[in-house]
């Protein structure tokens, strides 16, 4: 191994071309309170890197040093090969966005005047900057008559999308986010997590996320690094390896309990069984003498979309699709282990519904055998490590 690559193994840097590096880097505030200590990191081209830890671990103040926003103690931080220190505060952060928390917009201006500020500041004239805002909120999923509202006529996850929105108008090659999706409920926080991995298939950006939501790190990263109290970097590398082998007690305690659990969600689901499954039309419930299963039947629309389940104990009450018995979650072909598992087990009937890319029924998955594959998975991994250890 050369000296580089070593170097690079020790900060956690994958051999892929860094885009960010974190060189040594300290920052202690007034009255000795080490923000961050020692960090040595580099952060890949085109990837989402998530900082994450507890509170006050100083992962806001790593962020906020790639934009110079504050400076460090000691070390130094390249950003593209080049020393940021050298280059003026204002243009670096031009070429950054940044989404925070609280969205940041401007109250008192239009959703499409916040979006266009920063590219009106790099020259571009007002027709094109606002036509280029129309296409980005249509980009974050947002509708274009939104454009002419204020921020505080918004829901927090409209003013969410709004912030990416305003953070990509620049079209800059790095995406500074600290926090943005902490502040929506649980259901929208998920849609936005979804699209910002949506977004980044088409942009690859180079993303560099703070969150302390653990389960949030290891949807978005491609790399996780885990922050400790004092500003020490724990441990850096791919969330999957995080889960399965946290590098000592704190990591372990951070990743949290059911870390078996999510680990499920790296496995791909392919191999799971699908079985069929007896259906009926939503349509026909309201004939008593439409027969059904002898146990669980599947409810499903005109077009095969589940509905809800039929069980044929309560036949007689169900005689329309508001009587069903609500559904679980749905196992999409090809999706995790974690997925499978979870339809099977929230499904009433213990059968998790598979469907197609359409949304329409293909079969049921069976928890006895997403749980077979997880344990053969197990001990493929267990001869391996036997057979490199020889
Ligand atoms: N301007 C400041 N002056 C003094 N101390 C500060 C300042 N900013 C941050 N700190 C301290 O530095 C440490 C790291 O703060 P930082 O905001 O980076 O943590 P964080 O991991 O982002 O926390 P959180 O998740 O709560 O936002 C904390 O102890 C904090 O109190």
């Amino acid at each position: 191994m050369t000296g580089e690559a070593s170097a690079l193994r020790a900060a956690g840097g994958t051999g892929s071309e860094a885009m960010i590096s974190f060189r040594n880097v300290s920052k202690h505030y007034g009255g000795g309170t080490a923000a961050v200590e020692n960090l040595s990191m580099d952060i890949d081209r085109g990837a989402i890197t998530v900082l994450v830890g507890p509170s006050g671990c100083g992962k806001t103040t790593s962020l906020r040093m790639i934009n110079r926003m504050v400076e460090p103690t000691s070390g130094s931080i390249l950003v593209d090969g080049q020393d940021i220190a050298a280059q003026r505060a204002s243009e670096l952060r031009r070429s950054m966005g940044y989404v925070m928390q609280s969205s940041g917009l401007l109250p008192h201006r239009t959703v499409l005047d916040n979006i266009t500020t920063v590219p009106r500041l790099n020259g571009v004239s007002k027709p094109e900057a606002r036509k280029r805002a129309a296409e980005l909120l249509d980009v974050v999923g947002l509708a274009s008559a939104l454009g002419k509202r204020y921020p505080g006529q918004l829901s927090g996850g409209q003013q969410q999308r709004v912030g990416v929105a305003r953070a990509l108008a620049a079209d800059p090659p790095i995406l500074l986010m600290d926090e943005p999706f902490s502040a929506v409920d649980p259901v929208v926080r998920h849609e936005l997590q979804e699209e910002l991995l949506r977004l980044q298939r088409d942009l690859a950006k180079t993303i560099v996320f703070v969150t302390h939501d653990i389960d949030e790190a290891t949807v978005l990263g491609d790399r996780v690094a885990v922050f400790a109290t004092g500003g020490r970097l724990a441990q850096y590398a791919a969330p999957e390896e995080i889960l399965r082998a946290p590098v000592d007690d704190f990591v372990a305690g951070f990743v949290g309990r059911d870390r078996g659990f999510r680990r499920l969600s790296f496995q791909a689901g392919d191999g799971v069984p699908i079985h069929p499954v007896e259906t009926i039309r939503v349509h026909l419930l309201a004939d008593p003498d439409t027969p059904v299963g002898s146990s669980w039947t599947l409810a499903v629309d005109d077009d095969g979309r589940p509905q809800g389940w039929v069980p044929q104990a309560k036949r007689e009450e169900i005689r329309s699709g508001t009587d069903l018995v609500p559904g679980g979650s749905l196992y999409r072909r090809g999706d995790s282990l974690r997925r499978a598992l979870d339809a099977a087990l929230s499904a009433p009937s213990g059968l998790g519904v598979a469907v197609d890319d359409d949304g329409r029924v293909i079969g049921v998955v069976q928890a006895a055998e997403v749980l077979e594959l997880i344990e053969e998975a197990r001990l493929d991994r267990g001869r391996a490590d036997h057979n490199t250890a020889v």
